[in-house]
């Protein structure tokens, strides 16, 4: 047994162990944490594979039809290299980052994903927690298993942080009305509002694993109506809205709220101008294709995202542009931020540390990322964020050379 393999193994020993009292979890899982020498997301990802079942395994990490989108996403960062300057005193490197009129550690927030429960007992509870102490904003999905009031004063024990609701439109317009002022009065500061998924993507694994939601779990966000049998049949579209548009839907939503509004799974700068005009004043875009999940053979989104950063900075420099799709490495959100993007999101890291280890797993994901973008930043001679540019990319052209950006 290589080194690896024993460390995982004294892992699942603790796991097992811890799951016969809660009152230890938390320190057994620190400690394993410790233990274990997990040190960049891929470890994390490793040791949460032999921890699931196969169809949660298979619902949290697969793409939609042969899985291209989801590969590409990753391997789209490896067509960029950085181009590193040097001698500029990186002593004192500045990665705070100002929105929705808070102030986060790093440019990076948790994108929302859904049915956390099914990675750990604590769910959403524990991803907020750890949200909280890392002062890293949280998105929060309409699928979550825990109540988003539940999820935010889970967070709110420790600090303060903000919170995002996910939406997504159900065909009952009263179901999603009530969503969105109990997001408002529990103290969210902006919608999500997910645009990529008029219909659920075409995902193997879920239709050959007859994918369900476990027994015990529920979404008690909306189950009154949706009824969790339905859940991962084909009755997904029918009770969603695939007829939600730029101005009827825009406009209904802004007469409910005053919170923010975010439009995520954007991939187009035509889509982009529109959201800059929409005259339901929304705040910004989430460049994303929903991890490879949705349309398969869709543009990776780092290959989308500096046709949408274009749009939105041409018309109005204060419109935020952010993304999400792949990042694993504290290098990959440097490249993002120097194709123009204003913060980043993460998905499925969250997940593996919160498979592994609750709520210090999500915190040692977010602990690994922060440290190599702040490493990233210090090796490429970058000491604030306004310092990263696209100057310090260069591109993969023809021939496989690359030439700067
Ligand atoms: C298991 C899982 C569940 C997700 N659930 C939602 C969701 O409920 N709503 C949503 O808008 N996006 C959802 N997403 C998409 C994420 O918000 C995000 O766009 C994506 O995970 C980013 O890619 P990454 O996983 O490579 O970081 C989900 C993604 C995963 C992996
Ligand atoms: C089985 C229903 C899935 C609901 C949508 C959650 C989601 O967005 C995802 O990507 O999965």
């Amino acid at each position: 047994m290589d080194k690896p393999d024993k460390m995982f193994l004294i892992y699942y020993v603790l796991h097992f162990l811890a799951s016969f009292s809660n009152s230890i979890n938390n320190f057994i899982s620190w400690f394993a944490m410790a233990l274990t020498d997990i040190l960049c997301i891929h470890d994390l990802e490793k040791a949460a594979q032999g921890m699931l079942s196969q169809p949660i395994l298979d619902y949290f990490n697969d793409g939609s039809g042969d899985g291209v989108a989801l590969m590409e996403n990753i391997s789209a960062f490896e067509k960029y290299k950085i181009r590193p300057r040097i001698l500029r005193n990186v002593s004192n490197i500045e990665t705070k980052k100002r929105a929705l009129g808070s102030t986060m550690s790093f440019p990076l927030a948790i994108a929302p994903t859904a049915m956390q429960c099914m990675a750990h007992e604590e769910g959403e509870k524990a991803t907020a927690r750890a949200a909280a102490r890392a002062n890293v904003f949280m998105g929060v999905s309409t699928f979550a298993t825990t109540t988003l009031e539940d999820i935010k004063q889970s967070g709110d024990c420790l600090c303060d942080n903000v919170y995002m609701l996910q939406l997504y439109i159900f065909k009952d317009r009263h179901t999603t009305e009530i969503l969105v002022k109990r997001a408002e009065s529990a103290g969210y500061k902006a919608i999500l509002l997910t645009c990529d998924t008029p219909r659920l993507g075409n995902r193997h694994s879920m239709i050959r694993n007859n994918f369900r939601l476990p027994s015990h779990l529920q979404l008690p966000n909306f189950d009154q109506y949706i009824g969790k049998e339905k859940l991962g049949d084909v009755k997904y579209p029918n009770t969603t809205d695939d007829n939600i548009t730029w101005d009827e839907t825009l406009l209904w939503l802004r007469s409910l709220t005053k919170m923010e509004i975010w439009l995520k799974g954007i991939s187009t700068a035509e889509d982009v101008e529109l959201a800059v005009q929409s005259s339901a004043n929304i705040t910004g875009v989430i460049v994303s294709n929903h991890g490879g999940r949705q349309l398969d053979s869709a543009l990776s989104t780092l290959d989308s995202l500096s046709e949408c950063v274009k749009a939105a900075k041409s018309k109005d420099k204060s419109f935020q542009v952010w993304f999400d799709g792949g990042i694993r490495k504290g290098c990959d959100i440097f490249k993002a931020l120097a194709l123009g993007a204003d913060g980043v999101m993460i998905g499925r890291a969250v997940l593996w540390g919160l498979t592994m280890g609750g709520e210090e797993g999500v915190f040692k994901a977010l602990s690994i990322l922060k440290a190599e973008f702040e490493l990233t930043m210090a090796l490429s001679g970058c000491r604030t964020l306004s310092d990263i540019k696209s100057s310090n990319l260069a591109r993969k052209a023809e021939g496989g050379f690359f030439t700067r950006l």
